[in-house]
């Protein structure tokens, strides 16, 4: 596997990959658009940290791209809805970094109220001032929090430990979260108003893109000091310039920047102010961080080159690790009955139904739905489908996808339906279970059955009465092929029978055929399970 990788990422942690005989690893820095472009064509995993964009452009010259792993937590420098319809997974490293964010958080905003930088500047210039870098304490004042995450909460701990009174303010997160770290859950407003300190910690995202603008830095109290180490576009740069100008801002620290390297005159203005304590993206630059976040992510390719689960795939929706071993069986099996049932289909899917019933139904079943639907349309489009691109490649089809869950059963204690509708409203079902971990069918639109899919069957209905199995047990042994298993399912004596037949090799059309006229079948398919390993959630075991 050929890896390149675009940014500084610590070599300790490259060394997992390095050390594999399948990689080959092209370290590549400094690269202009152009020079990447051209270069990622050869590559299967980029790996990136913020210094890179990988944008439309580069996905689309990434012909081979199978992986972008940020070896960081922000995902804002990857354009991750347009890799995830190119079936690209990506990967990042959300917790390496986490504190040495929190600590430089807390550095800039000392450094900010007591002068640090700026008396350090002072006195290496030969000066001797002390009255004018008299600063401020921590203790006793209101904090605020935007962003009550993994970096806000250990920023918030950690004011708590300057004895500042913490607020916070998180739409997403329980309020049970709030309470255990000690701080009191606000809205954005009521930060803005009450705080004397403003630090966020949110994603930069279309909601947090300039969420503190004018309309924020009115409700502000004067003399309110502002940090952002979070992203640079999340605090408005024009707004913040003119606050601090203006003295209503007293002092703030940035670490992060709408361009980075800053460029345009209004970032150069901002970062030359006295009030103002800058640092170039350095929140995670610790050599703890960097180690941590290129070790998870150089174990991301491994699990990728191992076909393992994926631990921090952003568009994967995948199962918590610890309940994986559990919910692998159930993967394996509705990969088995979308490989079945698609072959039962002849038609366009419009619809496609997942229903769980039993103890399946008390956990997030997304995981399997999107493993089945990848099953199912990776044989009817040309495109690779995987759990990344297979909701998106079925909304672009117009298919509808419906999943149910009900923890209510009858026979079985888990029991997965999946319904394919296809055009005229021609509906296939098909109801399988597991026995002893092995996925097994149990039944066929309204027939009970109860087999296991192998590699070769034979499929029919046809009017049931006497003498049919004999007729096809000595058309299979005129040809040479032998059943290995058959499987009858009647709704009624006589009335229309179902038959699945497992079989040691491929049945040839002509013998189908025969098989057919012979019999008077009413519908009659050869089916084939794929045995080739299956690439497509890189969990089942498939
Ligand atoms: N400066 C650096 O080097 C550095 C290092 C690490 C992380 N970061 C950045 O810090 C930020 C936080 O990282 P994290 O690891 O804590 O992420 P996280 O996902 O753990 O936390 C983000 C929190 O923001 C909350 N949030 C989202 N939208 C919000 C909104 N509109 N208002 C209030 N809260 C909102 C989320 O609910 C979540 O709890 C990210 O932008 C990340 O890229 C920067
Ligand atoms: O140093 C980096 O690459 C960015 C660090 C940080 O902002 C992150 O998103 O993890």
């Amino acid at each position: 596997m050929k890896i390149i990788v675009t940014d500084e990422v610590a070599s300790e942690g490259l060394a997992l990959l390095k050390q594999d005989p399948r990689v080959e690893m092209d370290v590549r820095l400094g690269l202009s658009k152009e020079e990447l472009l051209k270069a990622i064509g050869d590559y299967e995993v980029i790996i990136t940290r913020s210094g890179t964009t990988v944008d439309r452009d580069v996905l689309d010259a990434g012909k081979k791209l199978k992986m972008v792993a940020r070896a960081g937590v922000g995902i804002d420098n990857v354009d991750v809805e347009y890799a995830s319809s190119r079936g690209v997974i990506v990967v990042n490293a959300p917790f390496g970094n986490t504190n040495s964010a929190a600590e430089h958080t807390m550095a800039l905003l000392l450094s900010a109220c007591r002068n640090v930088t700026v008396a350090n500047a002072s006195l290496k210039k030969g000066e001797w001032k002390r009255a004018p870098f008299t600063g401020v304490e921590l203790k006793g004042k209101t904090a605020g929090v935007i962003g009550l995450g993994k970096v806000g909460g250990r920023v918030a701990t950690r004011l708590k430990a300057f004895e500042c009174e913490v607020l916070a303010c998180d739409p997403y997160i329980a309020a049970k979260r709030a309470h255990d770290l000690g701080v009191k859950l606000v809205t954005h407003d009521e930060i803005y108003k009450n705080c004397d300190i403003i630090t966020v910690h949110t994603p930069l995202n279309d909601e947090t893109m300039g969420m503190i603008g004018d309309r924020e830095f009115g409700l502000m109290k004067s003399g309110v000091i502002i940090l952002n180490v979070a992203r640079g576009g999340v605090i408005g740069e024009a707004p913040l310039l003119a606050n601090l100008k203006s003295g209503k801002i007293a002092l703030a620290a940035v670490d992060v920047w709408s361009e980075e390297p800053p460029k345009t005159d209004l970032l150069k203005e901002l970062i030359s102010q006295d009030k103002l304590v800058v640092t170039p993206h350095l929140g995670a630059n610790t050599f703890e961080a960097q180690v941590n976040v290129a070790v998870d992510v150089s174990k991301e390719v491994l699990n990728y080159l191992d076909e393992q689960p994926l631990e921090n795939a952003v568009n994967i929706p995948r199962f918590d690790l610890a309940l994986m071993d559990q919910m692998r069986p159930f993967l394996n099996l509705m990969s088995t009955m979308c490989d079945f049932g698609i072959q039962l289909v002849d038609t366009n899917i419009s619809k496609v139904s997942f229903s769980f019933f039993g103890s399946i139904a008390h956990y997030d079943c997304t995981p399997i739905t999107v493993c089945g639907l990848a099953a199912l349309l990776n044989k009817v489009v040309e495109q690779d489908v995987n759990m990344v691109n297979a909701s998106l490649i079925a909304e672009q089809m117009g298919i509808a996808v419906e999943e149910s869950k009900s923890t209510q059963t009858d026979a079985f204690s888990n029991l997965i339906t999946l319904v394919l509708e296809g055009e005229g409203g021609k509906r296939r079902l098909i109801s399988g279970t597991l026995f002893e971990g092995i996925p097994r069918i149990v039944r066929l639109r309204d027939y009970t059955m109860d087999f296991t899919p192998e590699e070769h069957m034979l499929l029919m209905h046809y009017a049931d009465r006497p003498g049919m199995i004999g007729k096809i047990g000595t058309i299979m042994g005129q040809h040479e092929i032998n059943i290995a298993s058959m499987n009858l399912g009647r709704s009624e004596k006589k009335g229309e029978a179902m038959v699945i037949l497992s079989i040691d090799s491929a049945v040839p059309p002509v013998v189908v055929e025969e098989i057919k006229k012979a019999t008077e079948a009413t519908f009659i398919k050869a089916l084939h399970m794929p045995t080739a390993k299956c690439n497509r959630c890189r969990s089942c075991g498939n």
